[in-house]
């Protein structure tokens, strides 16, 4: 295995479509890096480095537009959660991360508005994307695509490893998989103030795939405490989400992470891809060969996280809290039944 940056393994993708022996390997190795600590950095992924820098180059550009250009664009003008978030306006157990952000998703029409469709049919609409910056659109929506094909192959390679056929997630995400990038800031803060760039937290699909610049943050927590994920050149970090570990009743777990900010006078840019179930899915229970039963460790029980196996009621809940001023403006006949506090965006 290449050498890690971090305590974290590096996994290699190409072996997945080895001879049999070396992919036997490889699985074995998700399996050491599911069961363990849910991260892993994935190289061997095919996606060139032309596109990386230029995805990484155009979101420097966007964050770099005036003000105003990406206040035309905030998220709190789209019931369907997407656009243009400011430092502080996005929260996390309650708490504010200071990190700005574009949010994208799949580029799919809304639903009509109607009372007695399932709320999460809010979710699904169009982007906002800034006129000052035309070329964000399709990059981003190429990168959308090339990144969703190796994310399935990484679910592919989860479902092989848990002994289940390649395709075992296919009915519950073709034809329209829940899709989402972030483009995200974490500027730098001093010593004396918090330094939650993104609070602890899970992510709620079936896998992340994260791609970094150059700048640490990233930390994860595992049996033996956090541990950092710095950049690896290269590579993306792949994580578990909360479908994987519902399917595999908790052998793949979706672990705790957060970003810690930069110092003062930096900044860290990162670009998070997350791929979710159709939102009309609800989350079966896979049975486990016997030789990994006993991996099955249940589902993590978090009173102020519970999980939900509707795809889309799970997914609509952090949409909800982690964007309470979006809520309270398009939302509002939601916030008893998801616990949203009133106010919350107001009071910081
Ligand atoms: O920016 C990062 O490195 C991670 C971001 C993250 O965990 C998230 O947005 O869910
Ligand atoms: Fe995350």
């Amino acid at each position: 295995m290449t050498a890690s940056p971090s305590q974290l393994p590096v996994l290699d993708l190409s072996r997945f479509r080895s001879d049999t022996a070396e992919r036997a390997e490889f699985l074995r190795d998700v399996r050491d890096a599911a069961f363990g600590p849910g991260f892993f950095y994935l190289v061997g992924h095919g996606i060139s480095d032309r596109l990386i820098r230029d995805v990484l180059f155009a979101s420097r550009n966007f964050f770099a537009l005036p003000e105003a250009d990406k206040l035309d664009i905030e998220m709190i003008n789209s019931p369907h959660f997407r656009g243009y978030t400011r430092a502080g306006r996005e929260f996390t157990r309650g708490q504010p991360d200071w990190r700005e952000q574009l949010d994208v998703g799949a580029e799919r029409e809304a639903f009509p508005l109607s009372r007695s469709a399932p709320p999460w049919t809010r979710l699904q609409g169009p982007n906002q994307w800034p006129d000052a910056l035309p070329e964000l659109k399709p990059l981003l929506l190429r990168y959308q695509q090339e990144v969703t094909e190796l994310a399935i192959k990484v679910l592919r390679v989860f479902a092989a490893a848990l002994g289940q056929a390649e395709d075992v997630f296919e009915p519950i995400y073709v034809p329209s998989p829940n899709q989402l990038i972030k483009i995200i800031r974490y500027p730098g803060r001093a010593a004396d103030e918090s330094d939650q760039g993104v609070g602890t937290h899970k992510d709620s699909g079936f896998v992340t795939i994260l791609l970094q610049d150059t700048v640490a943050g990233l930390q994860v927590e595992t049996a033996d405490g956090w541990i950092d994920a710095p950049p690896l050149p290269g590579s993306f970090v792949v994580n578990i989400g909360e479908i994987l570990e519902l399917a595999s009743n908790g052998a793949l777990r979706a672990n705790v992470h957060r970003v810690v900010s930069p110092p003062p006078d930096t900044d860290r840019l990162s670009v998070a891809f997350f791929l979710g179930a159709r939102l009309d899915a609800t989350v079966p229970v896979l049975t486990l060969p016997p030789e990994l039963a006993d991996y099955a460790r249940g589902v993590t029980q978090d009173p102020q996280n519970p999980l939900f196996r509707d795809v889309g009621r799970n997914y609509l809940k952090g949409r909800l809290r982690s964007h309470p001023d979006v809520a309270e403006r398009h939302h509002a006949d939601l916030l008893d039944e998801y616990a949203i506090k009133p106010g919350l965006a107001a009071a910081y």
